[in-house]
């Protein structure tokens, strides 16, 4: 596809997203997140080759929220290594991503680094032995780097207002310690796991940073191939929690889901897409934006699948 087709693809997406009725459900456990604007949908797709194309509201900074649970499990697996699966496994979960029913059964391992309780462990494990501070600039570094960009900030009323309201991780922390699956106190991994969350980033920002889990040429190489192809196959299985399914079904390529509206989609080899709007559908992924990854893998013919 040439540049003016790339254009005229995601015009065309953001265009009928915006004229879409049902834009699901904006997240409201976190104060700060239920006051966003549901009529907003960006896009934005960073190619292999280095051309970057985008439309809609795509330079408008959102909450990322789950996405950043990609970044966090790079670090670790980067750190760690095969260690970190000690401690956390690589089964999609069936289950809300807040949900602590499995913990209980399975002696505190949580399902896979994606669902909350698996991100604590990751974010428990990176933090080990350092301070939430040093922690969150090495987080932010990486981001940076992968996005090229060193405008990426947290946005410290989110990550408080998910402080103040943040019972239930805390509660998934008070479990993992129970069952020892936790070196730091609840509080200081909750307090760095809610101000990762808490990145904000816009369209654009996000596809340049996920360019590294593209792999070819112009891809940052910021972890190992290895890890890439390890990183994508938990996307695909686990990345949209008890929608990993349907999204893999309809749109078929390895995706990250925040409740910010944000999502990171991987075509490998091709190129890393980032869509925004804030509306939900029921399993807390991005209504509007799981529509548009389907449109556009369609239109390109994308899937991993063929
Ligand atoms: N799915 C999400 O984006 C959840 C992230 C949010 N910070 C939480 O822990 O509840």
């Amino acid at each position: 596809m040439d540049d003016l087709n790339y254009t005229t693809l995601l015009e065309g997406i953001a265009a009928g997203m915006l004229a879409t009725a049902d834009k699901g459900r904006v997240a409201d456990y976190i104060p700060e997140l239920a006051s966003v604007d549901p009529e907003q949908f960006g896009i934005a797709l960073a190619l292999a080759d280095g051309r970057c194309f985008a439309a809609g509201h795509a330079d408008t900074p959102f909450s990322i929220q789950s996405v950043s649970k990609v970044f966090t499990l790079a670090l670790a697996l980067g750190r760690l290594g095969d260690r970190l699966w000690q401690r956390v496994g690589r089964e999609p979960s069936g289950l809300p991503f807040n949900s602590i029913l499995q913990l209980e059964h399975e002696g505190g391992i949580p399902r896979n680094p994606f669902i909350n309780a698996g991100a604590l462990v990751v974010t428990d494990a990176i933090l080990a032995g350092h301070q939430p501070r040093e922690v969150l600039g090495e987080i932010l570094r990486f981001v940076r780097a992968a996005a090229d960009d060193e405008n990426i900030h947290i946005d410290e009323s989110v990550a408080r207002s998910e402080t103040d309201h943040g019972h239930r991780n805390m509660a998934l922390a008070h479990f993992l310690a129970a069952h020892g699956n936790f070196v730091n106190s609840p509080d200081l991994t909750c307090g760095t796991y809610f101000h990762q969350c808490a990145i904000e980033m816009t369209a654009r920002q996000l596809a340049l940073a996920g360019r590294f889990l593209v792999g070819g040429p112009a891809a940052p190489s910021l972890i190992s191939r290895h890890s890439v192809r390890r990183i994508n196959a938990l996307m695909l299985t686990c990345g949209h929690y008890d929608g990993s399914g349907d999204f893999a079904y309809r749109v078929g390529l390895p995706g990250k889901s925040g409740v910010g509206g944000g999502i990171l989609v991987i075509a490998p080899g091709r190129a890393s897409i980032a869509v925004w709007s804030p509306g939900l559908n029921p399993h807390g992924n991005s209504a509007l934006g799981t529509l548009a990854v389907e449109h556009l893998a369609r239109a390109t013919g994308w899937s991993i699948f063929g």
